[in-house]
């Protein structure tokens, strides 16, 4: 078999009888039939000649056909084209967590139309019915509405956490209360001051003086007293309890992890999650306390034998101190990362999380991978419609070191404003990449060469140079024709100026790219011949009114290895 690369360079330059030429471009001299305008400098790789990509006049392609409708993208991103244009799309991404304040469809649908690219449901909380349900509402809104939401599910995983509380949506604990935590069953109603734990080995493990820290510290006991299965605790830091918060024990300052270190990463239960999420064809899996590169590997083997076509991503949750351990094989070994902050603040120092945060966030765009920043950023909007100042700043900060995604937790699951709550992170993210453009802040960050195989390479080195070339020329779109969307990613890494619009053949993967930074995927069916693509994808998008004629757009695909420069005929 021959292999074939080419990287073109092709400034092509329209008549310029009906085109208003771009101003980056200086105004053709003649006017010459179409084919002789095409001006191109070609820069060929090949290892056998014969098989050197043809200039497009080889086999003629289909006619384009008519219908606009045969371009598919969501509403939302098509009015927000329409109305202001390209450079104010937003880059960042917004995942949701759906819980009880958001799992109606008009719930979902505000979600979708306030920009939620994400739905993620937390299989800690609710029943598989319940899941299952929002999963279907999800897909209704999708086909109904032309949205690509993707639903990522989220693993409970091995933790020890408390009970639901008899029912009760809070309880508060107030300062030298004395409550008692126990592994019992309770037949009836939980007596007053008692939390059911999951964890058999509870009442074994804690020692008296040991420091419990409910979720991640927001309300912490000290162990007083050890009577058979049932710890007594007095509080030390009052706060509310809410069903099913993770617990954590402390002893001289720091965590203990000996026995729940011996827990599995992927519980029973879990694994029953697991089929349901692939069975349902979710399109992300969050794994929770992930320790090492083994289990995403495992698990993306499993995943691999059960569905066939439906690829889904393993998301790798970065929440305890292995994980941090191995985070450069893991973060290699998984399809994304996660960080997870809430209990990732239960197990190192609160002060130590930001740089752990920084660190992630960086690893995974020299990696190639998406990486979302969650819990807590508008912490505050759970029970108020405004956030603070510091909420702001955090998510500032977020959207400064370019992460992939933002995620809501507990403000559209169950708290009060879910939708205000996503209005600011949309207009923060906005705000903030904005900001990033006019100062022109280019961050000096090296991009390493990720793959292993020389066309990998090539594929990387041509979308590094498309992304400098689009911010040089101040391009208004990026282009990009993907099947399995790698091409895409690899444009998103370079976290270029201008949008850039994702041309891919199925659905799946157009919902997948939407958790990528700064990538707009369309679905579109389209072939190995580039010109024909590119005419296609003119007619159909200037139907819609989503481009113009003069726009100037940098292409690349990863059927014929190549950049083209050219305005809108
Ligand atoms: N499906 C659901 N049903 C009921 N309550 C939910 C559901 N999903 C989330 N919640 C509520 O929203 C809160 C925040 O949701 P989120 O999923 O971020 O919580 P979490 O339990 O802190 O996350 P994790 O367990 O992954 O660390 C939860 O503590 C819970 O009270
Ligand atoms: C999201 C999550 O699991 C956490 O912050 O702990
Ligand atoms: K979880
Ligand atoms: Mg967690």
């Amino acid at each position: 078999m021959s292999v074939s690369h080419s990287l073109q360079l092709r400034l092509f330059t329209p008549p310029p009888t009906a085109i208003p030429t771009h101003n980056h471009l200086p105004p053709p001299t003649l006017l010459l039939p179409r084919a002789a305008h095409r001006r191109f400098l070609s820069l060929r790789a090949s290892f056998s000649p014969e098989t050197l990509v043809s200039d497009n006049n080889g086999a003629p392609s289909p006619p384009p056909p008519s219908d606009p409708s045969s371009i598919e993208v969501d509403s939302v991103t098509e009015a927000e084209l329409k109305e202001n244009g390209f450079r104010s799309t937003r880059r960042t991404k917004l995942v949701c967590t759906v819980g009880p304040a958001t799992c109606g469809f008009e719930q979902l649908e505000a979600l979708a139309v306030g920009g939620m690219n994400v739905a993620r449901i937390n299989m800690c909380h609710g029943t598989r019915e319940w899941h299952k349900e929002v999963i279907d509402r999800v897909r209704r809104l999708n086909h109904e509405k032309g949205f690509a939401v993707a639903i990522m599910m989220d693993t409970e995983g091995s933790e020890i956490h408390m009970g639901d509380l008899g029912g009760a949506s809070s309880a508060k604990a107030d300062d030298g209360e004395i409550w008692t935590f126990s592994v019992r069953a309770f037949d009836s109603a939980l007596p007053q001051h008692t939390i059911n734990v999951n964890y058999e080995g509870f009442a074994e493990d804690v020692k008296v003086g040991d420091e419990l820290l409910v979720d991640g510290g927001m309300v912490r006991f000290e162990v007083i007293q050890k009577i058979g299965p049932d710890v007594k605790c007095r509080c030390t830091d009052p706060g509310l309890l809410l069903p099913r918060a993770n617990l954590t024990f402390w002893r001289n300052g720091s965590l203990v992890r000996e026995r729940n270190a011996m827990l599995p990463t992927i519980s029973s239960k879990d694994w029953l999650d697991i089929d349901f999420g692939i069975s349902e064809g979710v399109d992300f899996i969050a794994i929770s306390f992930v320790k090492s590169a083994e289990v995403i590997t495992h698990l993306k083997s499993y995943i691999a034998a059960r569905s066939r076509d439906s690829d889904i991503s393993v998301i790798a949750k970065i929440e305890s101190i292995d994980s941090l351990k191995n985070l450069e094989e893991i973060i290699l070994a998984a399809d994304g990362a996660m960080v997870a902050r809430g209990d990732l603040g239960a197990q190192i120092p609160l002060e130590q999380v930001p740089s752990a945060q920084q660190r992630i966030v960086e690893i995974c765009r020299q990696l190639n991978k998406p990486v979302i920043v969650a819990s807590q950023l508008l912490e505050s909007m759970i029970e108020y419609p405004t956030p603070t100042r510091a909420e702001v700043a955090d998510v500032s900060e977020a959207v400064r070191q370019r992460a992939d995604a933002l995620m809501l937790s507990g403000e559209s699951a169950m708290g009060q404003y879910p939708e205000k709550a996503l209005t600011v992170l949309r207009s923060v993210s906005l705000r903030i990449e904005k900001w990033w453009r006019e100062e022109k802040r280019y961050e000096a960050m090296l991009l390493p060469s990720v793959g292993s195989y020389f066309s990998e390479k090539i594929s990387e080195e041509i979308c590094n140079s498309a992304a400098k070339m689009a911010n040089n020329l101040e391009v208004d779109a990026l282009f990009v024709y993907t099947k399995t969307g790698h091409m895409a990613s690899l444009l998103s890494r370079c976290r270029p100026d201008c949008p850039i619009f994702a041309f891919t053949t199925t659905p799946s993967v157009r919902r997948r790219l939407n958790l990528q930074w700064g990538l707009i995927p369309f679905r579109l069916s389209f072939t190995d011949d580039m010109e024909s693509n590119l005419n296609r994808t003119f007619s159909l998008l200037k139907a819609r009114n989503l481009i113009k004629s003069g726009d100037l757009v940098v292409a690349v695909s990863d059927m014929l290895q190549s950049i083209q420069v050219m305005n809108v005929p």
